[in-house]
């Protein structure tokens, strides 16, 4: 007698036999199973059409839109659907904007104050783990709040971004994604290259080929470019041809990448300097954020000085004023002039570039002091020569160009701002400061809360602290 069949294969073709006609009474269950199996077999193959990325696949939207897609099919309405309603502006003539980063510091601002005035607005982010990603899914769950729908995905995934473009003709495009920090920079050098030139390339082919019409780019450049350029304050007319770090050097080919684009393509490009961005639900990777961090936890803190003792010392820009400046280049940005689809331009579009600063360097060791005051906690410093890690000594916005053509107009000292982040912090994180912070921070008492680790009433500080411009 043969052995009783193991394999799948055999066991299929036995099920199968079931269903030839004229077979036996035991047909019918079999059929039943066969067909219960089928169904299995065919949502598997489903879920790994929605959640695994597949080569291809290449032309439909990427691995995450593809999941967005299901769970959108899901829950109703369809990812093109979802983009549509979050992309059309509730006010008449209001824009349609793209914006890449959603979920990072820069981007959650500029969203939520887009979608406040009656303008469309559409999320892009990869939710990569440079710090707590944590933070941007809360970021996120406050833009989902206010009916802003973030795709989640890469710069470089041009299908996801063709889906994009397929899906809405977005008028505007404000492209602040990008590897930030200046010191990472040392540490990890392809990050800055993948997202900074490599997923800027991609967005700008898409923008440029994919859109139709072709939108307007307004896109996150950097201080930094200045590098060791030794004019102050920093004028968009100095020297940038001298980079101290990768981060800045990848910012500067930002700049002349968008050259390209609108030479070529006529895509309408604006690119936006920003100096040392701070505020709250910022950036924990930055000095202010740590520096809190560290102080409150009782650790050292590294402060870094100049050779010879020299203050080291930042044009440090509050979030609200960045916002207004980001806000005005969009109102201001001229359409692009060239055909959908990479088609020839048909004339010479706008390319501009502004810094957006604040106009007045504070040194690193009067930050500490103003959080030390706030927190009511003295840190523990520990003063060290600044190594070469790509850090500048000195940053200082001259922003006439930008008070002149974008109306902008920083209001915010760092002192007033940096309340406004510590009111954040403590309310984010259940913070219970000493009694001597109150001193310096009136606003303690209202939003006093023991305790805790950042409970729901986080959002609700947030929004007050975002409703605050400047
Ligand atoms: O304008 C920009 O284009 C950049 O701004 C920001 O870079 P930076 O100006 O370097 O900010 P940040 O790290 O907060 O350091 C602030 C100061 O603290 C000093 N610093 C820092 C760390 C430390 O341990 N000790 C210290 O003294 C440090 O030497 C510096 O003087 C963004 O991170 C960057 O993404 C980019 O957008």
């Amino acid at each position: 007698m043969a052995p009783p069949e193991k394999t799948k294969t055999v066991k299929l073709e036995r099920y199968g036999s079931y269903l030839r006609p004229g077979g036996s009474g035991r047909l019918a269950p079999a059929a039943s199973k066969l067909l219960f199996r089928a169904t299995l077999l065919a949502l598997f193959l489903l879920l790994l059409f929605f959640t695994l990325p597949h080569p291809i696949l290449s032309r439909s939207p990427s691995f995450s839109s593809r999941r967005s897609l299901l769970f959108s099919a899901l829950y109703g309405g369809g990812w093109e659907a979802a983009i549509r309603r979050s992309a059309e502006p509730p006010r008449g003539g209001g824009l349609s904007v793209l914006v890449t980063g959603a979920a990072g510091f820069i981007g959650t601002h500029c969203s939520l104050a887009l979608k406040e005035r009656g303008d469309g607005v559409v999320g892009l982010d990869n939710f990569n783990a440079y710090y707590a990603t944590s933070l941007k899914r809360r970021r996120a769950a406050l833009l989902s709040a206010r009916g802003v729908f973030v795709a989640e995905g890469d710069l470089n995934d041009g299908a996801l971004l063709a889906a994009l473009f397929r899906a809405f003709p977005f008028t505007h495009v404000l492209h602040l994604a990008a590897q930030a920090g200046v010191r990472y920079a040392m540490r990890s050098p392809q990050s800055y290259v993948h997202s900074n030139v490599a997923g800027f390339v991609s967005l700008l082919e898409a923008a440029a080929k994919r859109a139709d019409p072709p939108p307007a780019v307004v896109w996150a450049s950097s201080s930094s470019v200045y590098g060791l350029n030794e004019g102050r304050p920093f004028s968009e007319a100095h020297r940038t041809d001298r980079p101290a770090s990768l981060y800045a050097a990848t910012k500067k080919a930002g700049e002349e990448i968008a050259h390209v684009y609108n030479h070529i393509y006529g895509l309408s490009l604006t690119g936006l300097r920003f100096f040392t961005v701070y505020g709250p639900w910022g950036r924990p990777d930055m000095a202010y954020f740590s520096f809190t961090r560290d102080i409150l936890a009782g650790k050292h803190i590294t402060v870094f000085e100049a050779a010879g003792g020299g203050e080291v010392a930042r044009d440090f820009t509050f979030i609200g004023d960045v916002v207004e400046g980001c806000l005005a280049a969009l109102d201001t940005a001229e359409r692009s002039t060239g055909a959908g689809g990479g088609g020839a331009k048909s004339g010479p579009a706008q390319l501009r570039v502004y810094n957006l600063g604040n106009t007045s360097p504070v040194p690193v060791t009067k930050l500490v002091a103003i959080l030390e005051s706030l927190l009511g906690v003295k840190a523990k410093k520990r003063v060290v020569r600044m190594p070469a890690n790509g850090d500048v000594f000195f940053t200082h916005a001259n922003v006439s160009l930008a008070r002149r053509e974008l109306g902008y107009r920083p209001a915010t000292s760092l002192a007033a701002g940096l309340r406004k982040f510590v009111d954040w912090y403590v309310d984010y994180y259940g913070v219970r400061l000493p009694a001597t912070a109150a001193a310096a921070r009136p606003s303690l008492a209202k939003t006093k809360r023991a305790g805790g680790g950042g409970g729901g009433a986080a959002e609700d500080a947030a929004e007050s602290s975002l409703s605050v411009s400047a």
